[in-house]
């Protein structure tokens, strides 16, 4: 494992006045092994950076357990910190820009005192044609792009052969389109090079075009660390379900039918779905049932109708916001060469592969 962490919990101390000690990490546990990516999601304030700071030795902990490549390098229990200068992690932070005053190839070389000069120069090399940038190393770092500003943080802080490289919203100052770009030539290099990084950002785009393992935090805790097709399609918790993706947790019940169990939806029953619940999982088989906006499909000759309340143009498709006769709101996406204006009632039926239910 590069990075394991048992049961970790981050504490900071506050006055009574300020409402006491809060606990901004609880009870994290988890693991990414060597050459994996990680992202870490979730609403402000949940403790992803507090998570990120931990691991790099800038907070100490309060109780559990980090190790970094098998060895133990925060223990609070046996008395054990090692400062971050130790830990050999690499990091990329929005706000970590590039020194001014110095060249690339300045900053890129600024961990690597210990080699000489020619071994020096031959790395600072490396790295940047890692990044798809060798032709910059003597430019100035106000000469390059935003884009190109953050690919020569990555390798600066990749230079060194850290054992773990951690990206607290490194990408998030770029817009949205350079972004994704970005992502995916982030997870060629991390994959080049073969280090495991620990990520974390807002944008869920960016989550998924990175993660070989996606956790979402919320109020300390790690809700669920899980492989992103997973997450997605079997969200552990409510929380998550809500947080991933568009979607609506619409309440249903679990009827049996002579093909076996079946969930009854305000769309009707859902067929063809794999892991249907018995109907006895819940309390008169009543729960609420996940639909997605990619699990509704616009049909014109479909029998549920429902209005539009809502119409958001994403390129090849929109996001409908739609409202069933009885009111209850659902997503859809639909392509976009359906051109249908809000108020409108148009025709949907549910196409859901897995079922996810939770008690309501
Ligand atoms: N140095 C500190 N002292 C006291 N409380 C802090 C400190 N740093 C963060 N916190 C609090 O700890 C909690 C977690 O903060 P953290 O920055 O880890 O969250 P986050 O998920 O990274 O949020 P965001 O996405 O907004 O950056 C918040 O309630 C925050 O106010």
């Amino acid at each position: 494992m590069a990075l394991l962490l048992e049961h970790i919990v981050v504490r900071y101390r506050g006055s009574a006045a300020a409402g006491g000690d809060l606990d901004a990490v609880r009870e994290v546990s988890m693991g990414l092994a060597a050459g994996e990516i990680g992202v870490l999601v979730g609403p402000s304030g949940c403790g992803k950076t507090s998570l990120l700071r931990a691991v790099a030795g800038l907070e100490p902990l309060a109780g559990g357990r980090i190790r970094l490549a098998g060895d133990i390098v925060s223990d609070p229990a046996a008395g054990l910190h090692r400062p971050a200068e130790q830990r050999r992690v690499g990091m990329v932070f929005q706000d970590y820009a590039l020194f001014p005053h110095l060249d690339v190839a300045a900053n890129v070389a600024f961990g690597l005192h210990a080699l000489g000069r020619a071994e020096r120069a031959r790395r600072v090399q490396e790295m940047l044609s890692l990044v798809g940038l060798p032709e910059v190393a003597g430019k100035m770092p106000h000469q390059l792009s935003g884009g190109q500003q953050q690919r020569v943080a990555l390798a600066r802080a990749l230079a060194p052969a850290p054992r773990l490289l951690l990206l607290d919203e490194a990408f998030s100052a770029l817009d949205v389109e350079l972004r994704e770009r970005l992502a995916h030539e982030v997870r060629a290099i991390l994959k080049a090079s073969g280090t495991a990084a620990l990520v974390v950002t807002h944008d869920q785009m960016e989550a998924f075009a990175l993660a070989d393992r996606l956790g979402v935090m919320q109020a300390g805790r790690l809700e669920q660390w899980d492989r992103p097709y997973d997450l997605y399609h079997r969200p552990a918790t409510r929380f998550v379900a809500d947080f991933i993706g568009h979607g609506v947790l619409a309440p249903a019940r679990i009827v049996s039918t002579p093909q076996g169990p079946r969930v009854d939806t305000p769309l009707g029953l859902l067929a063809d779905a794999d892991e249907c619940p018995l109907p006895d999982a819940y309390p008169g088989g009543e729960c609420l049932v996940l639909l997605r906006a990619d699990d509704i499909e616009h049909d014109d000759a479909a029998p549920v109708r429902a209005r539009i309340l809502r119409r958001d143009f994403r390129g090849a498709e929109f996001l409908y916001t739609l409202a069933l006769a009885d009111g209850l709101e659902v997503l859809a996406h639909v392509p976009s060469h359906h051109d249908h204006a809000p108020g409108e009632w148009i025709g949907i039926r549910p196409r859901v592969e897995h079922v996810v239910t939770f008690p309501r």
